[in-house]
């Protein structure tokens, strides 16, 4: 039987008449007679002592829940940096001096928050709205809203909806008369109406030594410290780090030899999402999808202060871990490997069965990246490294549902290349757009730009997701879900062109009519097998197939008249007018003639 840790000490010390209860370390209730008093003051201790330990070992047993990914998020210059050092000191009272990379503290007994401030590029942004569990935007009191937030709240929407929290700064820029309150009211007003209608919106009103004001701090960061985090479903069904640490681990003469050759690298951080097995490919965002060379669980670096307790490390030396910013011990060190709670199966036999748990802190090596990659690394840039699904690791034709962004002024074309981000992934890729139509049968027809204000098909190659996996277009122009994915275009959706295609007709039959240059060949025909068509008067039909050489020339004589038409008075002045367009002149061309069946 579970129970609390609260519920544990309130019941344990209750006395039931003669009989008193306690847990033992299993949490299996035990009952005693406090009359067979003998050892009953060395049992009352002993009862006390279980109590703690028992609260010990339950802490233990529970999960180390990982530390939440806290992101800072706003326009350049608004104060993300020094939201994140004012936090950091009021959770641990250390003094950042810089914001590189994910910055790890304990802020409570069971929880830790890793803090990383938002690229403010497109490619970044799209990575952190996929391992945000909650954003902080900031926003500058005294410009207003700016374009990134929208678009980056758009992103949340579509990679997931993690907490958010409206954060405005700068307001000591505004004038304190009655415009500060009013300038408040309306941003919160906004940030709600545009953002998101529930949220909480903080106010740092104000500087002091360089840092934002203490009691505004200690609100937010309260808060943040109590509020409840939802899990995200895509998170949550895929393994994924967040990098806190990277190694280039080349052997230096193959570096000498060529500088410009494939690198070894090493990286460190949490394992989120789901347990990650042996034989899972990564992608790492903006270097693509590789195989894991090796993988070792580590000591955690910034232990809860119970684990941190028990392996006789003191809480302030674990309170924080940021070593992109150089604070932090390096127990990344290849010696220091994590011992699990589970000591009698090693380490190897639990992965194998279980893979890696979320919540352990990984060493993940890969072979053979592009240089690129460790020349271009920024610690103002975290990597994001995902575990891709056996499905994933395949490249081929998506069928997805789109729609252009309202801010979007221009319309998307077919065949412009745009950047998609869906799934780990974003690539540039081109994309054919299509609407349903009737008049096509199983395929789509083909539009040569997405429509004003409606939704349509799109069609694109690139490195498949899971059906219902949302995704965007950039700069943020579409946004919209994947339907249907497969390695062949063809069993995607047979896509048509709409073309206007003018013929006349050469012979009406009963429910028939043959019709004359409309297309040039006979494959051409082929592919227009089944499209509507349309006499000028509105008698509609489908595209048959080609007309045979001998039916052209043992067409009837004008004159015929088709005994249908006549029982038929509604359709009667239709055929004749029709009729009245026959030529029978003689074929010059006999491919091009086609049947046209009337519905
Ligand atoms: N007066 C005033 N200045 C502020 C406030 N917040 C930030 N600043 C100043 O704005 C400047 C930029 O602050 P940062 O924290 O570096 O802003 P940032 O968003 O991290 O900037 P980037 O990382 O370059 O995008 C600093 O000089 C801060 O002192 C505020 O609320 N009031």
């Amino acid at each position: 039987m579970g129970i609390d840790s609260s519920s544990f000490s309130s019941i344990s010390n209750r006395y039931e008449g003669r009989f008193v209860r306690h847990w033992d370390y299993n949490n299996s209730l035990i009952i005693y007679d406090r009359k067979s008093d003998d050892n009953r003051n060395a049992q009352s201790q002993a009862a006390t002592t279980d109590q703690k330990e028992v609260q010990l070992q339950h802490d233990l047993d529970e999960e180390e829940p990982v530390p939440y990914v806290v992101l800072v998020q706003g326009p350049p210059k608004v104060g993300k940096s020094m939201l994140i050092k004012s936090l950091a000191k009021f959770f641990t009272m250390h003094h950042l001096d810089n914001v590189r990379g994910p910055i790890t503290v304990v802020s409570g007994k069971h929880r830790r928050l890793q803090f990383v401030e938002c690229p403010n590029d497109v490619n970044g942004m799209i990575d952190a709205a996929k391992y945000a569990d909650l954003v902080l935007f900031c926003i500058d009191a005294s410009y207003g809203f700016e374009m990134e937030t929208f678009e980056f709240f758009n992103l949340l929407q579509v990679h997931g909806f993690p907490n958010v929290i409206g954060v405005l700064t700068n307001l000591d820029k505004i004038k304190p008369d009655g415009s500060l309150k009013e300038t408040k009211q309306r941003l919160s007003r906004q940030f709600r109406n545009e953002i998101y209608g529930g949220a909480e919106v903080f106010y740092l009103s104000n500087l002091d030594k360089g840092m934002y004001m203490d009691d505004e701090i200690h609100k937010l960061g309260a808060f943040i410290s109590v509020m409840k985090f939802n899990p995200l479903s895509w998170q949550t069904a895929h393994p994924y780090v967040l990098v806190d640490h990277f190694e280039d681990v080349t052997s230096p003469e193959r570096v000498h030899i060529d500088n410009k050759c494939d690198r070894n690298i090493v990286m460190y951080g949490y394992l989120r999402g789901s347990n990650f097995r042996r034989g899972t490919q990564v992608h790492i965002a903006g270097a693509g999808d590789f195989p894991v060379y090796g993988i070792k669980s580590l000591a955690d670096p910034c232990s809860l202060p119970i684990a941190a307790k028990i392996k006789g490390v003191s809480d302030k030396e674990r309170l924080f871990y940021a070593p992109m910013s150089g604070l932090g011990d390096l127990l990344y060190d290849k010696d220091a490997e994590y011992l699990d709670e589970l000591n009698d199966i090693d380490e190897v036999t639990q992965s194998e069965i279980a893979g890696f748990r979320a919540g352990t802190y990984l060493k993940l090596e890969v072979r053979d990246v592009p240089f690129e990659m460790t020349k271009n690394i920024d610690p103002n840039h975290p990597i994001l490294v995902g575990g891709i699904s056996l499905e994933e690791e395949n490249i081929g034709y998506m069928k997805a549902r789109l729609k252009r962004h309202s801010w979007h002024r221009k319309l998307l074309k077919t065949r412009d290349p745009i950047i998609v981000s869906a799934g780990w992934k974003r690539y540039q890729t081109r994309s054919t757009y299509a609407q349903e139509q009737e008049d096509c049968g199983n395929g789509l027809h083909r539009i040569d730009s997405t429509p004003e204000h409606a939704d349509c098909l799109a069609m694109f190659w690139g490195p498949l997701a899971p059906p219902d996996t949302g995704f965007a277009a950039f700069r943020i122009s579409a946004i919209g879900v994947i339907l249907d994915v497969t390695q062949a275009a063809e069993i995607v959706t047979k896509i048509m062109k709409k073309r206007k295609q003018i013929g006349s007709p050469l012979k009406t039959f009963k429910k028939t009519a043959l019709i004359k240059d409309m297309f040039t060949s006979d494959l051409e025909i082929d592919w227009f097998e089944g499209a509507a068509i349309q006499t000028v008067r509105g008698v509609r039909g489908n595209i048959k197939k080609a007309a045979r050489k001998k039916l052209v020339s043992e067409l009837p004589r004008k004159g015929d008249v088709c005994s249908k038409t006549k029982d038929d008075p509604a359709r009667r002045q239709q055929t004749v007018e029709q009729r009245r367009g026959v030529v029978f002149a003689e074929k010059k061309k006999t491919t091009g003639n086609r049947i046209c069946k009337e519905d």
